[in-house]
């Protein structure tokens, strides 16, 4: 079998099955990062819904994410969630010289619809906040960021090297915008990047998914999924999860 030995990982790594190869992950240094699992996204009533997208499929992503994350710190393998969105009076968002202010439907969606203003993507209101059922638990770390790559202008990147981590296996919401945008930072930056296929869903018709996932397994990372994460990181006695 093909392999790809990432880091330090030896003797000790985790085997994970992925396309197109299989990859030997340190747990210590691997991070699951979860994109987006805001209401905006996920839920019905939030921006993305609002907004006339399908988002039928969302919810079927909330428990996968929850299984990946319940194996993951039970492996000592860090967390990191991200909020998308901007301050309550959109000063993050930017103004009419940002491509921001004319591409994100958030905004365009607030322009047609003035009684949603204030509501969809800001910080302190239900669209932004995460779904209930994956809320950050002690250990877990929350960033923010305002665009869809999360390695742009934020915390995320000092964060991940201040603790070693080299390895970054993706979950969440929309594979082909914040997921493949993040992703495909990340491996200019160095990371090695798995996205679990069916712990992400993604925003527009069904091929913008494949596409992704083409364009991860040939150009930018690995493909994996629920099962082969929770079978290769749910081995790892729980004591001895640090490598
Ligand atoms: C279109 C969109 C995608 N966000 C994401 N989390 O992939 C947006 O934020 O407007």
């Amino acid at each position: 079998m093909d392999m790809v030995t990432t880091g330090s990982a030896g003797e000790n790594g985790v085997t994970l099955a992925a396309r197109p190869e299989a990859l030997r992950l340190a747990p210590h240094e691997t991070a699951v990062v979860v994109i987006d699992m805001q209401n905006a996204y996920a839920s019905e009533g939030g921006y993305v819904d609002l907004a006339g997208f399908d988002i039928a499929g969302a919810a079927g992503t909330i428990g996968k994410i929850a299984t990946v994350l319940d194996t993951a710190r039970a492996a000592g393998v860090q967390i990191v969630y991200l909020q998308n969105g901007w301050d309550p009076d959109y000063q993050e968002a930017g103004g009419p010289g940002s491509p921001n202010w004319h591409k994100s439907n958030a905004l365009k969606t607030m322009r047609a619809r003035p009684e949603l203003d204030g509501q969809l993507l800001a910080r302190g209101g239900w669209d932004y906040e995460l779904v209930d059922a994956l809320k950050p638990q002690p250990g877990d770390i929350t960033l923010h960021k305002t665009r869809y790559s999360a390695f742009f202008n934020s915390q995320l990147d000092s964060t991940l090297r201040a603790r070693g981590i080299r390895n970054i296996v993706f979950v969440g919401i929309a594979t082909n915008v914040c997921v493949e945008s993040t992703l495909r930072d990340g491996f200019h930056l160095e990371y090695f990047g798995v996205m679990l296929e069916d712990a992400t869903h993604h925003l527009g018709p069904p091929a913008m998914q494949d596409a992704t996932v083409y364009n991860v397994e040939k150009f930018f990372g690995w493909v994996s999924t629920v099962a082969d994460f929770c079978g290769s990181f749910g081995q790892l006695p729980q004591s001895d999860s640090k490598d």
